[in-house]
């Protein structure tokens, strides 16, 4: 037991290392892209299934609340929360539509799909993805593994973040630090003045 222990904390501490060393350029396009779409005055929609589905709350949450410093509150929306849409839609529809109809309601030209999934296979993350093209929106897209069905589906002005591991919680746990750097990103970028 105390060697899986290790072994797990190591494990992550190593995916991290990867990831610090593999994905700096593509976290700082992300960035850029979530702080023109705030200077704009859009809005970020994010979503993820379970442990990811925290991770989308937990980020949306940093911004609209607030991360490190004092500044005001940043317009990002977890579509995982509320859970009497979630159930009418997979009720009345399929479970596959439960964020992509949400999208449709909220999404405009502009504004950013935070998109997280650790295969990139899950199916409503992915109709999610085709309703925010369908808006004009960009996607920034963490996923693991090989990037799944996702990786296929990014254009231009998209981004994908993927974490080396072939672990969904070693690709989670670095989700996590990648999303508090991103949040520590605009922060710096859009509030320079604002100390702790
Ligand atoms: O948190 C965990 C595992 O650490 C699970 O709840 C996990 O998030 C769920 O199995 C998800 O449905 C996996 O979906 P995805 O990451 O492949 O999109
Ligand atoms: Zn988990």
């Amino acid at each position: 037991m105390l060697d899986s222990i290790k072994e797990s904390f190591t494990e992550s501490i190593q995916t991290q290392i990867a990831a610090a060393e593999a994905l700096p350029e593509q976290i700082s396009k992300a960035a850029m892209v979530m702080v023109q779409c705030l200077l704009n005055g859009n809005k970020i929609l994010c979503c993820g299934n379970g442990g990811s589905a925290a991770n989308a709350q937990h980020f949306a949450s940093c911004l609209l609340n607030r991360f490190e410093t004092e500044r005001p509150s940043l317009p990002a929306l977890a579509l995982t929360a509320d859970t009497v849409t979630l159930t009418a839609v997979a009720n009345d529809y399929h479970h596959d539509e439960v964020f992509s109809k949400q999208v449709r309601a909220f999404g405009q030209g502009g504004d950013v799909l935070l998109a997280l999934s650790t295969s990139g296979n899950s199916k409503d993350i992915i109709k999610a993805m085709e309703a925010a093209v369908t808006r004009d929106m960009t996607i920034v897209a963490l996923t693991g593994k090989d990037g799944g069905e996702m990786a296929g589906l990014l254009g231009e002005q998209d981004v994908e973040i993927r974490i080396p591991s072939q672990r969904t919680s070693r690709v989670q746990e670095v989700h996590l630090i990648t999303l508090h750097t991103l949040c520590d990103l605009i922060d710096q970028y859009l509030f320079p003045t604002h100390g702790e």
